[in-house]
């Protein structure tokens, strides 16, 4: 991305915001809770991954895809939409619903671990608990997010943070990955 004015003294400020995190600082970052994953489960027994549509698919997949390295071992991925869960349901025009693929052993008994880009209000990740509750019952749920930016609504926090992001109520963090993008990068504007 081209910037329209040169950025101030110490800071990359492309033109739709101030990029936080790159693709090498993502990278390093989903490295960084795969190998916390495992060290918090003592290995990948009984670990199932569900993204939440749609970004949080594809960092589960990459997850997945470094424990793979590490431990030889196919972690189960899936994906868990929440659109019909959501408690603002009725408040907002109608969303497109998006794939829940459950892993074919199920999340009976498993530790699930949910991962998602944005970690804001709690609100999505409340609504991933309820969907979760009308497809089993997990021996445990974790939360992975690849950004923390704060200001909480509910009493929920993340086992597995990329990074923490001070934030204010008026901006907007973006996350963009190239499988859906076509550029990895977070944003602040
Ligand atoms: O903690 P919360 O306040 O719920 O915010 C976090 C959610 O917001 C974003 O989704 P959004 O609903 O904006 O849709 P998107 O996935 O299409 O970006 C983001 O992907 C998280 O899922
Ligand atoms: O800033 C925000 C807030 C919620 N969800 C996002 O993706 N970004």
């Amino acid at each position: 991305m081209t910037p329209t004015a040169a950025p101030p003294p110490g800071t990359d400020l492309p033109a739709d915001g101030r990029t936080v995190l790159d693709a090498r600082d993502i990278a390093r970052a989903l490295t960084r809770i795969s190998h916390e994953i495992l060290e918090r489960n003592k290995g990948s027994h009984d670990l199932v991954l569900l993204g939440i549509p749609s970004r949080g698919v594809h960092l589960a997949q990459r997850i997945a895809a470094r424990i793979a390295e590490v431990e030889g071992v196919e972690v189960p991925v899936g994906s868990l939409d929440i659109t019909m869960y959501r408690d603002d349901l009725r408040m907002r025009p109608a969303r497109t619903l998006l794939p829940t693929e459950i892993p074919a052993g199920g999340i009976d008994d498993k530790i699930v671990v949910l991962v998602d880009d944005v970690l804001y209000s709690g609100r999505t990740i409340r609504s991933a608990l309820d969907a979760m509750n009308d497809i089993g019952r997990p021996q445990a749920v974790r939360l992975a997010v690849l950004v923390d930016r704060g200001h909480r609504d509910l009493p929920i926090r993340a086992d597995f943070v990329g990074k923490n992001l001070p934030t204010s109520q008026a901006e907007k963090v973006a996350v963009r990955l190239e499988e859906y993008d076509g550029e990895d990068s977070v944003t602040i504007r």
